[in-house]
């Protein structure tokens, strides 16, 4: 059974020319995509909360997840605790997550490109005019959303707490 299972979430993670390809069906079968992105390290619960009510905003949700070669470019050399497989594979598993994406570059625009969403969506911790990629899925007809947060959760909170409880 838990081969199944974990081959069914595999089965989810893309390279971006098969996300392209994968998108455009799904569009062609009536499908609304939503597309994220993020880090997505240590998952915790703002990251569910956000994901489910991205997900709710269409019937297909696709992650962008960054490699770790651009993490440590975005969030420092020490970051990701999670290599990227694992954060791949932890998204994957996600009832709610029809697709996982890794990108290498600084930001997700040429995923964005490729697979054209109906809507992106963002944490609030961004404003609509500071995501990545919004200038083009409106200018497509696409949506942008930001979804509320939820205080007191995030990846860096996370490790200062595991750091603190072993000093
Ligand atoms: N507490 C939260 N509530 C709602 N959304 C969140 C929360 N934390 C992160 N997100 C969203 O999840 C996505 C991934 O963010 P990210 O991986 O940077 O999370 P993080 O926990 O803030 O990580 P870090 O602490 O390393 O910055 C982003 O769109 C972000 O807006
Ligand atoms: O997990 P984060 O830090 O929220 O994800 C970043 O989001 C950036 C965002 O899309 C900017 O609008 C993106 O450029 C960056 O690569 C990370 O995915």
């Amino acid at each position: 059974m838990i081969d199944t299972l974990e081959l069914l979430a595999k089965e989810k993670i893309f390279s971006p020319d098969e996300i392209a390809l994968k998108s455009a069906l799904w569009k062609s079968e009536g499908q609304k995509i939503v597309f994220t992105n993020g880090v997505f390290d240590l998952l915790h619960i703002g990251h569910l909360s956000y994901l489910m009510k991205a997900a709710s905003l269409g019937t297909k949700l696709i992650i962008g997840v960054n490699s770790d070669i651009s993490v440590k470019r975005l969030k420092g050399e020490n970051r990701p605790i999670n290599a990227e497989y694992s954060r791949l594979l932890m998204l994957a598993s996600l009832f709610y997550v029809s697709g996982v994406i890794v990108f290498g570059e600084d930001t997700p625009l040429a995923l964005i490109k490729q697979v054209k969403p109906d809507v992106l969506v963002k944490g609030a911790d961004y404003s609509i005019d500071t995501i990545v990629g919004a200038k083009e899925v409106l200018a497509d007809g696409g949506e942008v959303q930001t979804i509320e947060f939820v205080d007191g959760y995030s990846s860096t909170k996370l490790i200062a707490k595991i750091n603190t409880k072993n000093e």
